[in-house]
């Protein structure tokens, strides 16, 4: 590649990056003043059966099968725009990050760990729009392991994976790939289109032959076995990224009501523990809406423990601190679980894979997208991904603990234009250690520790609904997650020794990190020292409203209704309360579908406000 063709490209590229800014500044700006326009009639109904917080995975999923009984008012409140098909091109999701669509979320400092970023802090994208983090995600369909969901039901009433879990993620999938027997582990009638992923480079399928050769086994890991090698099966539909929010918008229900740009403040409480609505701001006004059967929160890991807290329900200490009035003492914000990993541009190959700002920018791959669906825009950006046990041998299915994303670019491939500056590295880090593979071919493979021992906390800055709140995830405060992370690292050097990734050129990349140059490189210490530094999230929080008894610190019950309330609910990956073996978009998405079956049969039950356990153990007044 010329250097003038690649500078252009960089330049074309720096364009693109602005005007796409703007644009979607533009596209929020054009929504909101069509509001004004129209505020003067602006008038919700009073009252619905249900009010949704949040449009996201779980809440849009939600929204439309509870929607389907026409008898049913459904009232969805989403804090960011609708957005445009020009959102759902696949390759421009990591554009979106520090973007106004993304509530641009970050860490506090760690104490031993990203060393490598600003502060010492990780920045955390969520997606604020229609669709949730679903707008900014990379789509790729993983469903984790059945006994990852064994907390998610009552003990005494024994766990059923079958009847407890996989029915709702059939339930939520529509598979449109290649497989034609969908068996007894997919399905096709669901608001969640399942792909296979169409676009990919040659890295792909060497690496599947890589880890063969290991002997590993290459299989459907969404299918009866969950362990394994495959290449990602994704949320696309002809060529661009589909979640059930897109659904949501184009049904037309007229008991279903979507409100975009929406801020929902706080839940609104009859006798201190009766969700009767929430308040919200929208066009700068505060206003109140009723909801008659029950109150979904949905608005996903951080935005649902921050409305709790606000509304009085959370840790009395911390509240107290923060001048709220405690209404339900809950470990609210507890919790805080995140899939950790490392290795950016941690291999070089001597091979071009022909994924290159001028590639990128080219108009042939614009052509691809717009009039054939296909093309380097429809990259997920993960080529194969595998979830193994680093103990177990695969065989036996055994609960995972190491998972594998295999990137077809490393951070220094856009020229530290966008890639490294939305992680918030430092910019001596870039100029000594990333800077140097700007032309080169770096490649990605991260390991991710499943299931991190390291926990944390999110927590309200102030009583200020519109403040950040405080989110400590306390990387690497245990050293089982530096274990596992090593042993990924152990493995990735034997990946890339095998004959199928050294006809790629495939080397381990041997500049020592800034921090690290004072240690023997590839020694356990050097591996150590490299990790607290290249610490990097997944984008996979999880557990913050958790799910299970009061017993054991939970927030909801097994039927997703806060604890000690009433007719409040909550609804998104908040509730998982252990980590699970894969990434959470497809479990997101399954609480949705099973929220759903709780709050129905809830509601036959509902002149029931409080159990005999929160009588008599948490002695509340119902
Ligand atoms: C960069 C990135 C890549 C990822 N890649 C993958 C992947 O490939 N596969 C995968 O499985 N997972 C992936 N994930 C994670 C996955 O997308 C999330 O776990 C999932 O979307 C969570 O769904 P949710 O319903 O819990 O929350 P969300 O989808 O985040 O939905 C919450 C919604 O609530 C809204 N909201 C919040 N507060 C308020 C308020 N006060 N008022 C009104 N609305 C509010 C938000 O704007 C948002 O729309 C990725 C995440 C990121 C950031």
């Amino acid at each position: 590649m010329s250097e003038f063709k690649f500078v252009f490209s960089i330049i074309l590229y720096s364009v693109a990056l602005y005007s796409f800014g703007v644009y979607i500044y533009l596209i929020e700006y054009l929504e909101i003043s069509a509001g004004f326009l129209l505020s003067a009639f602006y008038k919700l109904d009073a009252d619905y059966d249900y009010i949704i917080v949040g449009c996201g995975s779980a809440g849009s999923t939600a929204a439309l099968r509870l929607s389907e009984n026409k008898n049913v008012s459904v009232l969805v409140l989403e804090a960011g725009p609708r957005g445009t098909s020009w959102f759902d091109i696949p390759a421009v999701g990591i554009l979106f990050q520090f973007s106004s669509i993304d509530w641009q979320y970050r860490t506090v400092s760690q104490s031993n760990s990203a060393k490598a970023f600003k502060d010492h802090a990780s920045n955390w994208p969520r997606g604020r729009a229609v669709g949730g983090t679903g707008r900014l995600n990379n789509m790729v369909y993983v469903r984790g392991h059945p006994s990852d969901f064994k907390d998610w039901v009552n003990e005494s009433e024994g766990y059923d994976y079958d009847y407890d879990i996989l029915q709702y993620f059939k339930k939520s999938e529509n598979y449109q790939g290649a497989r034609k027997d969908l068996g007894k582990y997919h399905s096709s009638g669901g608001y969640f289109i399942v792909n296979d992923q169409k676009q990919e480079t040659p890295l792909s399928s060497a690496f599947l032959d890589a880890v063969k050769t290991l002997g590993y086994p290459i299989r459907d890991i969404n299918g009866r076995y969950n362990t394994g090698f495959m290449k990602p099966q994704v949320n696309i539909k002809s060529g661009g990224r589909w979640m059930p929010a897109h659904h949501l918008m184009s049904v037309n229900r007229p008991n279903l009501i979507l409100q975009a740009n929406t801020h929902v403040n706080k839940v609104l409480f009859k006798s201190e523990f009766e969700a009767y609505g929430v308040t919200y701001k929208y066009l700068g006004r505060e206003f109140q809406v009723r909801a008659r059967k029950g109150v979904i929160l949905s608005a996903g890991v951080i935005g649902t423990p921050k409305i709790l807290m606000l509304s009085g329900i959370g840790p009395k200490k911390h509240l107290d601190a923060v001048g709220i009035r405690t209404k339900v003492d809950l470990p609210v914000g507890n919790n805080l679980r995140d899939h950790v990993t490392t290795g950016a541009d941690l291999v070089l190959l001597n091979t071009s894979l022909g994924i290159n700002p001028p590639a990128m920018m080219s108009l042939f791959t614009a052509y691809d997208y717009f009039i054939r669906s296909s093309g380097l825009w429809t990259s997920v950006g993960c080529e194969a991904i595998g979830l193994i046990h680093t103990n177990a041998s695969m065989s036996n299915n055994e609960q995972p603990d190491l998972q594998f994303m295999v990137l077809p670019i490393g951070g220094s491939s856009d020229g530290g234009r966008h890639l490294l500056k939305v992680s918030g590295l430092k910019d001596l880090v870039w100029d000594e250690y990333f800077k140097h593979y700007v032309t080169e071919n770096a490649i990605s493979i991260l390991p991710v520790v499943l299931h991190p021992k390291s926990i944390g906390t999110i927590r309200l800055k102030d009583n200020n609904p519109t403040s950040n709140p405080v989110i400590n995830p306390n990387y690497l405060s245990d050293p089982y997650d530096i274990d596992i992370l090593l042993k990924g690292i152990d493995l990735i050097k034997k990946i890339i020794a095998t004959s199928p990734m050294q006809r790629l050129g495939a080397k381990l990349n041997i500049r020592k990190f800034p921090g690290c140059e004072s240690l023997d490189f590839d020694t356990r210490l050097y591996w150590e020292c490299y990790v607290r530094h290249v610490t990097i999230t997944s984008y996979h929080p999880i557990g913050t409203c958790k799910m299970g008894d009061v017993a054991r610190d939970a927030v909801v019950g097994y039927d997703f209704r806060v604890h000690g309330t009433n007719k409040l609910f909550v609804a998104d990956a908040s509730v998982i309360p252990s980590t699970l073996s894969g990434n959470p978009n497809a479990a997101a998405v399954m609480i949705g579908e099973k929220v759903i079956a709780s709050v129905m049969n809830y509601n036959f039950m509902s002149e029931n406000r409080c159990t005999i356990f929160e009588v008599f153990v948490n002695k509340r007044f119902c």
